[in-house]
């Protein structure tokens, strides 16, 4: 069983002060750092590129950022990424002509490769490439915004995919991001997710710490 991450969404951060608002994310006890890359094409909405994680590995992060690309095409921006500081890349299946290579390219760089299901994509896009991913992210809303309402059914989808990523034998983590809060993340961790991005239910917290904490503790009574 992989170890539960707690992972803050930075959409929802204080951009003016994001330097700040990562340290103070960790310590309050989150694990890894969430990165949303939007360009205002795949999704409709423009954020930030690697400059800025860059910017936070030279401002002194050391936690894991979790490059989470809505980029189309992605393979261009990879190796830039890769160079920046990210941990782990991840990215969607509609955005690449070729899925696997691009899983083959993130590898190449040094990086961990997640591949991101949307709502409405079904969970054979897994089919030939599971075995190549270190991580499924599950998206429980349409991308491209912080905010929004969890998507019920995708309850019923981590429990598809943690089937296949059980099945396969290999350390795969199953993140979700979309919706994630202290009060569902129980029910979300019960249906097989054991990586979780939460944004607006953290930064608009008062108490980072609290929110965090109260997230580990619904996730250990159901994980151990
Ligand atoms: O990738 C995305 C949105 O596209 C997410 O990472 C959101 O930023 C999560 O925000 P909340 O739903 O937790 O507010
Ligand atoms: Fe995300």
């Amino acid at each position: 069983m992989q170890p539960t991450v707690i992972a803050p969404s930075i959409l929802s951060a204080d951009f003016a002060r994001l330097g700040e608002e990562v340290d103070n994310v960790i310590k309050a006890g989150a694990d890894w750092v969430h990165f949303d890359v939007m360009d205002n094409h795949y999704v409709p909405n423009l954020t930030i590129g690697p400059l800025v994680c860059e910017a936070l590995r030279k401002h002194g992060v050391t936690a894991p950022i979790d490059v989470h690309l809505m980029v189309e095409p992605v393979d261009r921006i990879v190796p830039d990424f890769a160079k920046a500081g990210a941990s782990l890349i991840s990215f969607h299946p509609e955005a690449s002509r070729h899925v696997h290579r691009t899983v083959q390219l993130i590898k190449s760089h040094g990086c961990q490769a997640g591949l991101v299901l949307n709502p409405g994509t079904p969970v054979e896009v897994l089919d030939y490439v599971l075995d190549e991913l270190d991580m499924v992210l599950l998206m429980s809303v349409n991308p491209g915004f912080g905010g929004q309402a969890f998507i019920p059914s995708t309850l019923d989808k981590l429990r598809r995919v943690r089937e296949r990523i059980d099945a396969s034998g290999r350390a795969i983590r199953l993140e979700i991001d979309g919706g994630v809060k202290a009060d569902n993340i129980a029910e979300i961790a019960a249906a097989g997710a054991d990586t979780f991005v939460a944004g607006s239910a953290i930064f608009n917290a008062d108490d980072y710490a609290d929110v965090v904490s109260r997230m580990k503790a619904a996730v250990a009574g159901v994980r151990g």
